[in-house]
């Protein structure tokens, strides 16, 4: 049903799903033919590469999440790729998370497709049964933090300006019940609680510290000790492996299946308030002022 939902987003955004297809093709080849999401495919390895490419920031625009969710779930279903790599195609820039032009002055039902949107990818990424691992090269705010903290091995680029954590507050929004159940599970309770409230961006020494990554190394070196992180992990019986991790994190999404339309609204009447609509607008006018 969601697939169907984010097709009916494709199409209505124009994009073609044949040609959608051929981007998540395996024979090793890189295809393009989605806009947003690049597939370097190595079948013989059974590894992909999913490189985002949605400039100037990789922000989670309803397209790119689209394109992202069929993208996993080609992959997903495609037996020939056991693990993908998350990277961005353009280095200095992992994701800036949710696009925060979606989040403002739109109307209501386009608030609700949104956020099913970023619910739909974050559950496809929680569960997946391929090994997930994000080859972080570049900042990594909110929504992309999310994603990297869905996988399940983050290395980071050795870089101050690389800064990854969930700093919703400082946008005075709220990051929700299941942001924060991603982040508990992987740093624990004390430290989100206060990463969570202070809206802490971290940099590469602080993130290892905290647990917010699991690797930091030098930047030329984030996709090749991906792969190896991969082809370690790809060592261990997928079974074995697969319901180990559904173990480990199912709970986790279907605490958000079973509550998911109130979530919906919770976002949209949280959204739609003035008062957020205003923190929004002034915080994307100081991202505009901070260039001049
Ligand atoms: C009770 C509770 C109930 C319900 C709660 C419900 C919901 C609330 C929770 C919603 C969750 C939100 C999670 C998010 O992901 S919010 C997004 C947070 N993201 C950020 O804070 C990142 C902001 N961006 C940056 O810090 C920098 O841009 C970045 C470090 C990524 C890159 O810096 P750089 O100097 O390289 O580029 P800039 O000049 O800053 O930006 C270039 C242009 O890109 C635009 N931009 C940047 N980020 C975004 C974004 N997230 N969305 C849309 N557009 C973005 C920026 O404005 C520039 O645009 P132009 O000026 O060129 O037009």
């Amino acid at each position: 049903m969601a697939l169907v939902a984010a097709r009916g987003t494709l199409l209505r955004a124009g994009v073609r799903l044949g040609t959608e297809a051929a981007a998540c093709g395996r024979n090793g080849t890189r295809r393009s033919a989605s806009h947003r999401v690049l597939v370097e495919p190595d079948a013989a390895a059974g590894i992909a590469t999913i490189k985002f490419k949605n400039p100037p920031v990789n922000s989670l625009t309803l397209e790119f999440l689209t394109e992202l969710i069929i993208c996993l779930e080609k992959l997903e279903n495609d037996k020939t790729f056991r693990g993908v790599i998350l990277t961005s195609n353009s280095p200095g820039i992992f994701s800036a998370g949710l696009d925060l032009r979606e989040m403002c002055g739109k109307n209501p039902a386009h608030y609700a497709e949104y956020w099913r949107a970023v619910q739909e990818l974050w559950l496809k990424l929680y569960v997946s049964n391929m090994i997930l691992v994000a080859a972080i090269n570049g900042a990594s705010p909110a929504g992309g933090c999310l994603m990297s903290l869905s996988c399940d091995y983050r290395v980071l680029a050795d870089n101050p300006r690389y800064k990854v954590g969930l700093n919703e507050t400082l946008l005075g929004i709220v990051a929700p019940f299941w942001f924060r159940d991603t982040l508990v599970n992987t740093i624990g309770h004390r430290a989100s609680e206060r990463a969570l409230q202070l809206g802490l961006l971290f940099p590469p020494a602080e993130a290892l510290q905290v647990g917010m990554v699991d690797q930091v190394v030098p930047e030329d070196q984030v996709h090749s000790t991906a792969l190896s992180v991969i082809t370690q992990w790809l060592a261990i019986p997928d079974h074995a492996r697969q319901l180990t991790k559904s173990m480990m994190r199912k709970a986790t999404t279907d605490n958000l299946i079973k509550q998911r339309e109130a979530d919906i609204q919770n976002f949209v009447s949280f959204i739609s308030r003035d008062s957020i609509q205003k923190s929004l607008q002034m915080y994307i006018e100081k991202l505009k002022q901070k260039k001049s």
